[in-house]
């Protein structure tokens, strides 16, 4: 019954074999399993089974409790009843390592990237593992996932590195452990296509030759059909469907078992419908790259981080922003600050919501409203004010116990429902989005879909940065692509508007 741990069995760069001999044996077992807050139930008599072998999906809305068990298995939380059986596959050792990759990263700032990874090797204290050693166990875990990232980052400082680069440096650092089990909760959330595709091929090696399992959380279902062979549905803390294998049950019926409408709402681009006004606003950026956006537009941005985040912190006042200007009636060359720019009327829903984002020592309610009280100078919460929050909240069906609950309280998903309440129904000229649906359920994220649609459809300019192709296709009027170097390619061309030509595009073509 003891809570698995993340220690170290590496002593070679690459990763030591588990074994296959005994595949297919159940590693983890939680029977029954219950655990409240407060008056909240959160999970109410779950049960679960990961196997040797497998890679299993983990499934349910947002708040459905997945993130919960994921805690209880690894000993992070206590549970108030059931049984977690934890049962290693190696003969001389009584329960599996387990690493996780949590939703939010968990990186030691001022360490660098192979301390980072090196410190799960330092079995006590720095003394047993020399520095030359630490680098070589990191640089070997971040080659699995990509040849060429290693040498670039392994002596930057976790607090340098972009969004993208952290989470792959948390997925090296839980491989490097020579895990049995992974527990990947939404490891792919900012990782760009091509990145995931290299992932995925990882993944599926360690499962087939070191016999691992894998549990996968995610809500893009593409990527859960792609990648998993069983899954387990939660819903509101309960077990639907028990190690389902995925290929019995169609996307319509996991998502009805998850308790989401499956109606989705028409948000597909049609040019014709929406026509644009006004002078248009542009962006001018390196090489006499000139973008003109009229209102009424969903821009899509497509490729590595580092081209689109540039762009996006010229648009919102935080920072020089690689070259890029904006140019257009009401607006300066440049935002001196954020609230310089959200003045201006630009919304902005960043993609880094832990340390960007959310404001997490302030209550649900000021979180919402934050934009609006920039925006009017305002620091006194007004009595309509909590109408209107409430409003918002159940607009995107964000779960919360409590609008004067602080955001810790809310699951991943709907936190990032939070960052997109703030900005509804506020007269935006510009709204600036990095992956606003990054870990939402599927039925919200329709919901957002059309919430995006509604704001462009009253006038304002949509910029949407988004590594899920797919979703940039299907809403957004053009997209501009950029390169794996972050440079300018242009825009993709009506005849190549499709999943192929995106890929060539940005360079990442499989
Ligand atoms: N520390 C806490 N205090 C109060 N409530 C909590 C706490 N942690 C979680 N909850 C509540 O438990 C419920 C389940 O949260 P959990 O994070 O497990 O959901 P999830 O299935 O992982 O959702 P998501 O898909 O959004 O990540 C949520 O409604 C959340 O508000």
């Amino acid at each position: 019954m003891e809570p698995g741990s993340a220690q170290s069995l590496g002593t070679t760069g690459n990763l030591p074999g588990v074994g296959l001999a005994s595949a297919r044996k159940t590693l983890i077992e939680a029977s029954n399993v219950e655990k409240s807050y407060g008056a909240t139930r959160v999970l109410r008599g779950v049960s679960f089974q990961v196997r040797a072998g497998e890679i299993h999906a983990l499934l349910g809305g947002n708040g459905a409790g997945k993130s919960t068990l994921i805690r209880i298995i690894t000993g992070l939380t206590s549970r108030d009843a059931g049984g977690i059986d934890l049962r290693s596959s190696k003969a001389d050792r009584t329960s599996p390592i387990i690493a996780v990759v949590h939703q939010e990263l968990a990186l030691l700032p001022e360490l660098s990237v192979a301390e980072n990874i090196g410190i799960v090797h330092a079995r006590s204290g720095w003394s047993l593992i020399s520095r030359r050693r630490m680098r070589e166990i990191a640089l070997g875990a971040l080659r699995l996932i990509d040849p060429a990232i290693g040498e670039e980052i392994i002596d930057l400082p976790a607090r340098k590195l972009s969004l993208h680069e952290g989470q792959i440096v948390e997925i090296a650092r839980a491989l490097s452990t020579g895990a049995e089990v992974l527990l990947l909760d939404e490891p792919t959330a900012n990782l760009t296509a091509g990145e995931t595709a290299k992932l995925f091929s990882v993944l599926k090696r360690l499962v087939r030759e070191e016999g691992i399992g894998i549990v996968f959380v995610s809500h893009r279902m593409r990527e859960i059909r792609e990648l998993c062979d069983v899954c387990t549905i939660l819903r509101d803390g309960v077990t639907i469907a028990n190690a389902a294998p995925l290929a019995s049950l169609s996307d319509g019926e996991i998502v009805q078992q998850m308790g989401q409408p499956t109606q989705r709402q028409a948000t597909h681009r049609n040019p014709q419908q929406n026509p644009r006004q006004g002078s248009p606003i542009e962006l001018l950026g390196p090489g006499d790259v000139r973008i003109s956006i009229l209102s009424g537009t969903i821009l899509g941005l497509a490729g590595a981080p580092a081209g689109p985040t540039g762009l996006i912190a010229a648009l919102v006042g935080a920072g020089p922003g690689a070259g890029w200007r904006l140019s257009g009636e009401g607006f300066g060359d440049r935002f001196p600050s954020p609230a310089a720019a959200a003045r201006a009327g630009i919304g902005f829903v960043s993609g880094d919501r832990a340390t960007k984002g959310i404001l997490s020592q302030l209550p649900i309610v000021d979180n919402v409203l934050a934009a609006r009280r920039v925006r009017e100078r305002r620091r006194i919460v007004a009595a309509a004010e909590r109408q209107e929050c409430r409003d918002l909240v159940s607009a995107l069906k964000l779960k919360a116990g409590s609008i004067w609950d602080l955001p810790a309280s809310l699951s991943g998903g709907n936190q990032q429902k939070l960052l997109v309440a703030r900005l509804l129904g506020l007269p935006l000229r510009m709204v600036v989005l990095e992956e606003p649906t990054r870990g939402v359920d599927i039925g919200t994220k329709h919901d957002i879909y059309g919430l995006i649609r509604q704001m462009a459809d009253a006038g304002a300019i949509i910029i949407w940065w988004s590594t899920e192709n797919v979703e940039l296709l299907e809403l957004c009027d053009a997209i501009f692509a950029f390169d794996t170097d972050g440079r300018p390619k242009g825009f993709l061309p009506e005849d190549r508007y499709t999943e192929g030509g995106l890929a060539e595009l940005t360079g990442m073509a499989a």
